[in-house]
């Protein structure tokens, strides 16, 4: 794919303040001879999520991490599709989980997220379809203002109650397809095999890296 820029050994700022993603997409760059460095780490602002598609948001928290650290940014926008509920939570994965933490904070509260997800489904009855995806977006920066895109997924059902503290986010209550464990119940390198953030990778890597 000649219209991909290539990515070169060196710094990538990982564009995400989310612990778990950076975790794996770390293990995700760790073949190939880049320095991740997370937002975090940097300082970096994070940018609010206003746009209305995965893409608009990748893009949005990567452009605002490669402007930030003038070196190459990798951000990522995923979410929880649901059929029955004509893919909600999708782009607003995140902020189903949004609790005020034990502290008076803001915080995510995963647990209420994923009852949120349950409670609507068995509104709609015993036989509803669980049916469900994980979509990953993710979006490479250049301080150039040059970005590519890459987008993946993984399709599977949900599970109640959620089962396995392995991964994060939603991972106890998605079982994909062909197995019995759910996400977090899966080796992490499982699911690092299989997962929407494994699927886009694949997809940058086949672009940019020789
Ligand atoms: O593999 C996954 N296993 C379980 N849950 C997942 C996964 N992938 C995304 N998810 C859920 C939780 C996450 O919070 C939300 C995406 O929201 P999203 O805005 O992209 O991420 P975020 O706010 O947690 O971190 P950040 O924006 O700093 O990268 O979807
Ligand atoms: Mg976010």
């Amino acid at each position: 794919m000649a219209d991909h820029r290539k990515l070169e050994p060196g710094k990538l700022v990982i564009a995400s303040h989310n612990q778990g993603k950076v975790r794996e997409i770390r293990a995700l760059l760790a073949p190939f001879g880049i320095e991740p460095v997370s937002a975090g780490e940097l300082d970096l602002p994070e940018p609010e999520e206003t746009g209305t598609t995965f893409a608009e948001n990748a893009l949005l928290k990567a452009r605002a991490s490669a402007e930030g650290a003038n070196c190459v940014a990798l951000a990522d926008d995923s979410g929880l599709c649901v059929a029955a509920l004509d893919g909600a939570p999708g782009v607003y994965t995140a902020d189903w989980a949004e609790a005020d933490s034990y502290e008076g904070g803001p915080g995510r509260d995963w647990y209420m997220a994923m009852g949120k997800v349950e409670g609507k489904l068995s509104e709609l009855g015993p036989n509803t379809d669980r049916s469900a995806y994980f979509t990953c977006t993710l979006a490479l920066a250049w301080p150039d203002g040059h970005s590519e895109l890459f987008e993946g997924r993984i399709q599977g059902n949900l599970v109640w109650p959620p089962r396995g503290t392995l991964g994060f986010g939603y991972d106890p209550v998605f079982q994909p397809i062909g197995f019995e464990q759910t996400f977090a119940e899966l080796d992490p390198q499982q699911k690092h095999d299989m997962s929407h953030r494994a699927d886009a990778f694949e997809k940058l890597v086949k672009a940019c890296f020789d």
